[in-house]
């Protein structure tokens, strides 16, 4: 794709490519911060994919980017780890609600060490957290860590 090419050429050019950096991809909503994710995702060790547990109306929205994902060849066997946020609200849904609503019932792979080496069996699990409070997301990141070479 002539934008891709364009885009690593450009990265190549600035000193940034097969770099080791920490890149913070900031700005409003609707500026283009997914579309531009979508363009480099062919550099990708694992995928985090976060979720409003409390807007519930956006299930489905959530759902359906998430299998767009799932199912793009480019991140075939990249880990992902689906963090159901804002739990900290008492209306937030459960774990077992937000696994149902994104079709994720059946499909997540084992929290915990469980290995998936010569599975073939792409990791994937569903960890509830709330950002503010600084809670349940390190377990996820420490979950998706023992995937990541
Ligand atoms: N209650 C609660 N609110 C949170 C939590 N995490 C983030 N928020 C709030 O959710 C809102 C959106 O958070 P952002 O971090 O801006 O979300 P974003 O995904 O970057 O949004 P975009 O810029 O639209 O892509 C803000 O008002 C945050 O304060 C959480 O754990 N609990």
């Amino acid at each position: 794709m002539f934008l891709v090419d364009w885009f690593y050429g450009v990265l190549a050019s600035l000193g940034l490519w097969q770099k080791e950096a920490k890149i913070l991809f900031l700005g409003l909503d609707n500026a283009g911060k997914t579309t531009l994710l979508h363009m480099l995702k062919d550099e990708v060790d694992a995928v985090v994919y976060l979720v409003d547990a409390v807007d519930k109306e956006r299930f489905a929205e959530s759902k359906k980017e998430l299998d767009a994902l799932l199912s793009d060849d480019s991140l075939a066997n990249v880990p992902f780890l689906v963090l159901g946020n804002k739990i900290d609200i008492p209306y937030a849904a459960s774990e077992e609600e937000l696994r149902y609503h994104l079709g994720l019932t059946n499909f997540t792979t084992g929290k915990g060490k469980v290995n998936l080496t010569d599975s073939n069996v792409r990791p994937l699990e569903v960890f509830m957290c709330s950002i503010v409070r600084k809670m349940g997301y390190g377990d996820g990141f420490k979950w998706l860590s023992q995937y990541i070479k």
